[in-house]
């Protein structure tokens, strides 16, 4: 199934890219006036091969729920059952990602790919368990690559699930106390950073516990073998199995699975940018179908954007996770669509054009 989704994804369509591009200069608004506007309708065109872009509705927000042994480490303040707790309340709608799903009109769909406790059987939940959380990173591979690629495949299956019951536009959401740990490790991996330059405070930790984060996830690398440089794709599966979380895996299967249907995938925060680095290194097209909803306040998560060459559209000081950043920027990427249908060009209104 990760073969064939591979093997599915399309590059970005450059005659889709040029003409969207031309017809954006012959809309009733001075040239470029729409600034980052443009460029997502244009990248929306490209990904879809098609201009206008068709309008990214519905949306389907998924919530990739996993725990993960590096927690044993102390590198959060908060208890492991914190993640199944937070499930809970997604479920019966008490989280900030509902509520700016509800202000979005995007659905809610909360997927388990490794809570390390069990879940009663709900609506809206879709049980995809991989193992009760990962183990420890700092001691060795969190997980094996036949469970990074199981994961993998259930994100893919969630976004292709999602797709054909008839969602246009795919948004990421993550749980996982502890994650911030595990994202900053995939970071400094693939976007080649010191550890102490992508490791921030999570859900917010004092200056000691910090200090010990940055040295757990230094320490991860060097037990895991990934202090040096990647060369092949196939180090795309053993970074992750040795690094990552089973959200982190879900959502880069999420992404792909986007790409492949040729439906746009709204990332949210740095956990998201962690996964989608995964997502690039398996295939770097898989990108062009991707935007960047939000930046989040974690050092990691600008420097995973840099490495993707993406812009994020709302920069608000975030740092939550569940999807927040993401569902912000939906009406954004709505907006910049439903230009390319509505406006009138100045043929077609009768407007004149700038003499000089
Ligand atoms: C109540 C609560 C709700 C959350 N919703 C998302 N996160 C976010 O914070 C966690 C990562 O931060 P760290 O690595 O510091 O543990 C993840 O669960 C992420 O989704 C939450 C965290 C908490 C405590
Ligand atoms: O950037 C995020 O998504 C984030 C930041 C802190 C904690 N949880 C998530």
């Amino acid at each position: 199934m990760l073969a064939e989704t591979l093997a599915a994804i399309r590059p970005a369509d450059p005659r889709a890219i040029a003409e969207a591009r031309a017809y954006q200069d012959r809309l009733t608004k001075p040239r470029g006036s729409l600034g980052a506007l443009e460029e997502i309708a244009v990248r929306l065109a490209g990904a879809a091969g098609a201009t206008p872009p068709p309008m990214p509705e519905p949306a389907a927000l998924a919530i990739f729920a996993a725990d993960h042994g590096v927690h044993a480490r102390g590198v959060t303040p908060w208890p492991q059952e914190v993640t199944v707790q937070m499930v809970a309340n997604f479920l019966s709608g008490g989280a900030v990602a509902n509520a700016f799903a509800a202000q979005a009109g995007v659905s809610v769909t909360v997927v388990d790919v490794g809570v390390a406790a069990d879940l009663p059987d709900a609506p809206n939940l879709v049980n995809r368990k991989i193992a009760y959380g990962t183990a420890d990173l700092s001691e060795g591979p969190a997980m094996s690559v036949d469970q990074a690629v199981r994961a993998l495949e259930a994100g893919i299956g969630v976004a292709r699930d999602l797709v054909a019951s008839g969602a246009r536009c795919l948004v990421t959401g993550d749980m996982g106390i502890a994650n911030t740990t595990a994202s900053a490790a995939l970071i400094a991996v693939f976007a080649g950073h010191d550890p102490a330059e992508v490791t921030g405070r999570g859900t917010g930790i004092d200056d000691e516990t910090f200090g010990r984060k940055v040295d757990i996830v230094r320490e991860a690398l060097r037990t895991n073998g990934l202090s040096g440089a990647l060369t092949a794709p196939s180090d795309a599966l053993r970074v992750l199995a040795a690094v990552g979380g089973f959200e982190h895996a879900a959502i880069a299967g999420f992404i792909l699975g986007g790409a492949a249907a040729r439906v746009p995938v709204i990332l949210d925060g740095v956990i998201a940018g962690a996964a989608a680095l995964v997502a690039a290194a398996l295939d770097p097209a898989a990108i062009d179908h991707c935007v960047a909803g939000h930046r989040s306040a974690e050092p990691g998560h600008t420097a995973a954007l840099a490495h993707l060459g993406l812009r994020p559209l709302v920069d608000l000081e975030l740092r939550l996770g569940e999807g927040t950043g993401g569902l912000l920027a939906y009406p954004v990427v709505c907006a910049a669509v439903r230009v390319m249908h509505d406006v009138a060009t100045f043929d077609s209104a009768g407007v004149s054009e700038k003499t000089v």
